[in-house]
Parts: structure tokens; sequence; C-alpha cells
């Protein structure tokens, strides 16, 4: 019998015998528990640290925005303001100065890189996140850097380099775009749309409200305000108020917050609801984006479709519309009216839809990239989760095409023919010959 067999399975009925035998083997097995006990725990403590420092997704206190946060940038310095002069510098006659956020994202880079071109002073600044590939976004730096726009690093949230930047530079215009944008990833990281959207909002108009002049802002909101909405097309006027996604909440906050900043302190704003903007340079976490590079792998293609087998549909609208309705904008808003932090009058406070105004089918959209690509695809029709996702967008954008000249020009396949040129040339090695 081993002595394992003197163990009662049962725990509390074990009779200890007075053997010196078992007392010294007992000491032996209580030390050794210890000794066990003691080098587990250590594993333990050390698993924990582990899972601490290197596990943002599963630990909210460290996840990407609160890293961002803490993250330190470089600036300032006497050569660091030269730069930052020369490229706001303005070269045309009546030109603007604009300090555009989000300069390296896909809407930032081509509206810097469009009011370059006409001659504006431009100065970008961006955090570089890695909410999508940052590759993508020092890409998109080098293109503007060849044409003179500097890109300040830097998060919004920063007061004393907002602050900096103005003392630098008067600034006429604000050209907003830094935000954390898709619909779904809300779920998965929460707090990054608050940093960005509401706090940075904030931050940001905290600044201008005191620079002296105060600069005019026109700003991103999101065809994802009309949430539940159900009357199309959407108009300004119809409802906002029942988003379906926390990004719609933020970007709702966003056009209440303006509304307050130019109540209170007389600044010009402008709020532009892009209606899901492709085209080449694009976002990676968009639909149009990640279905051509998977096509291109041969995988499956989810295609969402509502309940009853209803068709999911989206307004999507080509960078180069949408570029040419945020400069309308710049050129049509009034100085703001207060100085130093005052209001002295009333001011322009806007806000406009920016779409097609011709909803496509998801799956037309994949039947598009199917021919463009020459791949056949493997569809994977699944049903719209209820992560955020509308069934429809459609915009009206009467308003915007009155007051801003707007006129969308380019259709889903014209747009896609584009993007998908770009896309080949830029993930086939030559990258930088895809501008
Ligand atoms: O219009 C807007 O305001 C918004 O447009 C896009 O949001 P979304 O329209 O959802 O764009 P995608 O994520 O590219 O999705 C496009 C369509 O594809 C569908 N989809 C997406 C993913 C997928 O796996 N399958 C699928 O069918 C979606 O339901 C949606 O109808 C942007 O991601 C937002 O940042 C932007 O603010």
């Amino acid at each position: 019998m081993s002595h394992l067999d003197d163990i009662p399975s049962t725990p509390g009925k074990f009779k200890m015998e007075k053997s010196p035998f078992i007392h010294s083997r007992m000491r032996w097995h209580w030390q050794s528990s210890l000794a066990k006990l003691t080098f587990w725990s250590i594993v333990f403590f050390c698993l924990i640290l582990i899972f601490f420092f290197r596990s943002p997704s599963s630990n909210p206190l460290l996840q990407d925005p609160y890293r961002r946060s803490l993250r330190t940038y470089n600036w300032g310095g006497p050569a660091w303001e030269k730069r930052v002069r020369s490229s706001a510098r303005v070269r045309s006659r009546n030109g603007f100065s604009v300090l555009v956020t989000g300069a390296a994202g896909f809407v930032g880079t081509h509206v810097s890189s469009a009011l370059k071109k006409r001659g504006d002073g431009v100065l970008g600044l961006d955090n570089f996140n890695d909410y999508y590939d940052p590759s993508l976004k020092r890409a998109r730096q080098e293109l503007l850097e060849r044409s003179g726009v500097f890109i300040v690093e830097g998060d919004i949230n920063d007061s004393a380099l907002l602050m900096k930047l103005f003392e630098v530079v008067a600034f006429t215009h604000v050209m907003h775009l830094a935000a954390q944008a898709g619909v779904r990833y809300a779920m998965e990281n929460p707090g990054s749309y608050v940093h960005s959207n509401i706090a940075g909002f904030v931050n940001l108009l905290e600044v201008c409200k005191s620079a002296n002049p105060q600069p005019a802002i026109v700003w991103a909101s999101s065809s994802s305000v009309y949430g539940l909405n159900n009357k199309v097309p959407f108009s300004e006027k119809d409802r906002t108020d029942q988003p379906a996604s926390l990004y719609a909440a933020t970007k709702k906050a966003g056009e209440e917050i303006a509304h307050t900043y130019n109540h209170i302190y007389g600044l010009s704003l402008t709020g532009l609801r892009f209606f899901t903007v492709y085209g080449p340079w694009g976002r990676p976490d968009m639909a149009y984006f990640f279905f051509t590079r998977d096509i291109l792998k041969r995988k499956p293609i989810p295609i969402f479709e509502a309940a009853n087998h209803g068709t999911v549909a989206r307004d999507f609208t080509y960078i180069d519309d949408i570029v040419k309705g945020c400069l309308a904008a710049l050129d049509t808003a009034e100085k703001s009216t207060g100085t130093g932090g005052k209001k002295k009058g009333p001011a322009q406070l806007r806000v406009y839809n920016l779409g097609n105004t011709s909803p496509v089918p998801v799956s037309t959209l994949v039947s598009i990239l199917e021919r463009l690509l020459k791949v056949k695809v493997k569809r994977n029709i699944m049903k719209l989760p209820r992560n955020g996702d509308v069934q429809f967008t459609h915009a009206n954008v009467s308003l915007a095409q009155r007051e801003l000249g707007y006129k969308p020009t380019t259709d889903l396949q014209t747009g896609l023919k584009k993007f998908v040129k770009w896309y080949t040339s830029f993930y086939s090695g030559g990258k930088k010959a895809a501008g």
C-alpha cells in the first residue's frame, strides 16, 4: 500500500497519528507545500504583470487612447518653428493659413494637398496612432512633404502644443479632421472615441477660442449621426437623436459642442457630415478597402444583409467630391467674432451633408470590385451584426449645393476604378509611384 492510500479522499476525516516518522514527513510535506505555494505565487504574479503590460486589448486601462496620450512627441526649438512657419506661409493673394488636424489621415492628406496646390499655407498635425497601419500614414506624410506640407507630430489633446502652434502662426482657418473613425471599432475601444472625438475636440476649441485672432473652423461630422432615422434621403433638418453607435454619438456630441462654442465664444463653426468616403490613399479599415485586399487573396467576402433579406446600402462618396466640399466650406466660412476668449457678436454656425446622393448596395460594390480585379468572389452573406451599422444611408445635398456650390460628379464604378489602380500600384512595391 502506498502512503498516498493513507490520505482519505474526504477532507476533514483524516485522523493524525502521533508518530515521529509521520511528524517529520508532515513537516517535510508542509515545507515543500510552502515552497510550491511561494513558487506558484511568483509565477502567478509574473503572469499578472505580463498581462498588465503586454495586453492592451484586454486591459481597458491600457487601451490605445491612454497609451497614445502617454506618448511624448518631440516638438519645439528654432528649427522646428521655422518649418512650421514656412509650411503655413500663404503663397497666393488672399490665401488662407490653415491648420489641418489629422493631416496624415485619408481625407486630411487630400485636403492638405489641394489647399497647398492653390497657394494656401498648410500646417498638418497628426498623432500617427496605430488604429490602422501607420506605414500608410507615413507614406501619405512623405507625399505631403514633397509638396511642402509639414506635419507636426502630436495630439489634439496636447494644449501646450496647440497653443505653441497658434503662437507661431496666426491661422485664419482650422480644418479639423483628426478623429477616431470607424463605426464597428467603437464596441472594441470606446475610450478612444471619447478621447479623440470629444476630449480632443473640446481641447482644440478651447485653444481656438483664446487665439487672437480666432480662426474659423471646419470639421468632420458624419452621416452616422442620422442613426435610426429612416426618412430618406437624409436632410440636415431630420432627427439626429438616435445614434446607433458610440462613434455616431460622439460625432453628434461634437455638433452640440460646436453649438456651445459658437454661442458662448463667437467661433465660426461648420460641420460636414461625410457619407462613406472612399478613394486612393483610403482607410484600410473600410469595407471597400479590405474587400479589395481579401478578394485578391481569394478569401470569402462577408456581405451584410438586413432582416428579411433586406439590402444594406451606402451613399459611397468619392474623395475628390469631398475635397471640393471641404474647400468650399473653408471659402464660405465667415470670420469668428470673438477676441481673447470673448464673443463680440453672433457668429456663423453651419452643418452640411456631403454625400453622393445615390446609395449603392454593398453586394453591388462587391460585384464592381470583382469585375475590376478580375477575380471570382466567394460571397458570404451574413446577418447585419448588431454593432452600430445602419441599414442604409442616403444624402440630400441640396443645402450644400445651394450654399457651397457642392455637386458630386463621381459614380461608384468610376471612383473604384481609380481606387483599384492606386491600390494595385501602391501594394505591388511601387508605393511611392502610387500618388
Ligand atoms: O458615412 C460615415 O459617416 C461613415 O462611413 C464609414 O462607415 P460605413 O459606412 O459603415 O463604412 P464601411 O465600414 O466601409 O462599411 C460599408 C458597408 O459595408 C458593410 N460591410 C462592412 C463590413 C463587412 O464585413 N461587410 C459588410 O457588408 C457595412 O454594413 C456598410 O454597409 C466610415 O467608416 C466612418 O468612419 C464614417 O464616418
